[in-house]
C-alpha cells in the first residue's frame, strides 16, 4: 500500500485518484484542495482521506500536483520547505513543462526527491471534481519528463500510453496544438459577438462548424491565465505565423485564384485525415456515421438492425439542421464489421451513411 497526495482535486486530480483507484485499491488516496472540494471528493469516493494543510507529509510515497500551474509553481516552493518521505516521488500534471522543470530542479536539486514532470493529453473544456471520469485518459497520451516504472504502474489504471519528452519540445508542441487553438477558439466567438451587433442573426446562424471549432472556448479561464503565462515564446511564434498563414489565404482570395483554393482546402483534409485524431481515442477502431431523423426510437431500430455485429462504442453528435436530429456515430472494432453495418443500414434504412 502507498500513500498518494493529491493536491488540486478539480477535472484531473479526481480523475487521476479514480484511474488510480481502478487498477489499485489498495493505494490510500489523499486529497488537499479548498476545505469544500476535499470534502465533495471525499463524500463522492473519489478519496480516501483529506489533509487540511500542507504539512505533516513525511509518510506521503508519492505527491501529485493537479493544480493551475502558478499554483503548482508556488506549492513546489512550499513542498521543497517540508519534512518529506525519503526518495518521495512528486509530478504535476500542468499543461506546460518547461517552467515546471525549471523550479522543481531549483527546489528540490538537494533533496531526496523524485521529480518527475507530467501532463496528460486529455480533457476537457470543463473543470472541478464533479467533471472527474474514471475513463478520461483512456488512450490518451501521457508525457512525462522522463520513464519511471514506480509512477507509471501506479498511473497504470489511467489506460494511457506514456510518451517522454524533454519539456522544451513539449512546450513548442503543445503550444501548437493545444495552447493556440484555445486561443483561436476564445478569438472566434468573441469576434462573432462583436460582428452580432452589426449583424445580429450571426448567433443563429452558427453551425455544427462553429460548434466544433468553439467548444474549448468554455474552458476555465483561471487554468488558461496560467498555461498562456508560462509558455509564451512558442505561443507568440504560433500565433505569428498563424498570421502570415491568414496572409496567405486572404491572397488566393484577393486574386480569384481557384486552384489555389482548392489546393489550401484538399492539404488540410488529407493532413487532417491522416492526424492519429481523426481515428479517435480507441486506436483500431472503424467509425459509421448515420444521420437519423428526429423520430421516436430511431437510435433503437439501428441498434436493432446491427445487433449481431460487435460495436465497441456509440456517440451521439447533435446537429443542428431541421432535418436532421443527430449524428450517430458508431464504432466497429474492424473493418469488415464497418462494412456490414454499412450495407445493413443502407439496405434496411433511407438514412444517410458516411
Ligand atoms: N483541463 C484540462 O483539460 C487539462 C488540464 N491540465 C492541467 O492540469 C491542472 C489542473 O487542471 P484542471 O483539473 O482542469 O483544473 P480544475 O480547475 O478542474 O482543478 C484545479 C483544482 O485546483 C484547486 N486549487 C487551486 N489552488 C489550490 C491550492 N493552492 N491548493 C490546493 N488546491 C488548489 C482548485 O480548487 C481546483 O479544485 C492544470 O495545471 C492544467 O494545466 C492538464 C491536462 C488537461
Ligand atoms: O478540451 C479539450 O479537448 C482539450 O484539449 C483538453 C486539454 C486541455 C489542456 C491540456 O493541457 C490538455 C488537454
Amino acid at each position: 500500500m502507498k500513500k498518494i497526495l493529491i493536491i488540486g482535486l478539480g477535472l484531473i486530480g479526481g480523475s487521476i485518484a479514480l484511474g488510480i483507484k481502478r487498477n489499485h485499491p489498495e493505494h490510500q488516496i489523499i486529497g488537499h484542495d479548498k476545505k469544500e472540494v476535499q470534502k465533495l471528493a471525499k463524500s463522492l469516493g473519489i478519496i480516501d482521506e483529506t489533509i487540511p494543510r500542507l504539512e505533516q507529509i513525511q509518510e506521503i510515497d508519492v505527491i501529485i500536483l493537479a493544480a493551475p500551474i502558478n499554483v503548482t509553481l508556488e506549492i513546489l516552493g512550499q513542498l521543497s520547505q517540508l519534512e518529506l518521505k525519503k526518495d518521495v516521488i512528486i509530478t504535476d500534471t500542468g499543461s506546460t513543462k518547461s517552467q515546471v522543470m525549471e523550479k522543481a530542479i531549483k527546489v528540490f536539486h538537494d533533496k531526496n526527491v523524485k521529480f518527475i514532470g507530467g501532463h496528460p493529453m486529455a480533457g476537457s473544456h470543463k473543470s472541478g471534481i464533479l467533471a472527474s471520469d474514471v475513463n478520461l485518459f483512456e488512450n490518451a497520451y501521457y508525457v512525462l519528463t522522463e520513464e519511471n516504472s514506480e509512477l507509471q504502474g501506479i498511473l497504470s489504471g489511467l489506460h494511457a500510453k506514456f510518451i517522454i519528452l524533454n519539456p522544451e519540445e513539449h512546450d513548442k508542441i503543445t503550444g501548437q496544438v493545444s495552447h493556440f487553438p484555445h486561443i483561436l477558439a476564445s478569438s472566434l466567438v468573441q469576434q462573432s459577438d462583436d460582428y452580432s451587433k452589426e449583424h445580429p442573426l450571426v448567433k443563429n446562424l452558427a453551425a455544427g462548424g462553429f460548434r466544433d471549432m468553439t467548444r474549448i472556448a468554455e474552458a476555465d479561464s483561471t487554468m488558461w491565465t496560467a498555461v498562456l503565462l508560462s509558455n509564451p515564446e512558442p505561443i507568440l511564434n504560433r500565433i505569428k505565423d498563424f498570421k502570415a498563414q491568414l496572409d496567405e489565404i486572404s491572397e488566393k482570395i484577393s486574386l480569384k485564384d481557384e486552384k489555389a483554393i482548392k489546393s489550401f482546402f484538399d492539404t488540410g483534409k488529407k493532413i487532417r485525415q491522416g492526424m492519429e485524431i481523426h481515428k479517435g481515442a480507441i486506436p483500431n477502431f472503424y467509425d459509421l456515421f448515420i444521420s437519423v431523423p428526429d423520430e421516436k426510437g430511431v437510435i433503437l431500430r439501428v441498434l436493432a438492425l446491427l445487433q449481431d455485429i460487435s460495436i465497441t462504442n456509440i456517440k451521439i453528435n447533435e446537429e443542428n439542421r431541421e432535418d436532421i436530429h443527430g449524428q450517430l456515430q458508431i464504432s466497429f472494432k474492424t473493418e469488415k464489421d464497418l462494412v456490414r453495418a454499412r450495407e445493413i443500414i443502407e439496405f434496411a434504412t433511407d438514412f444517410k451513411v458516411a
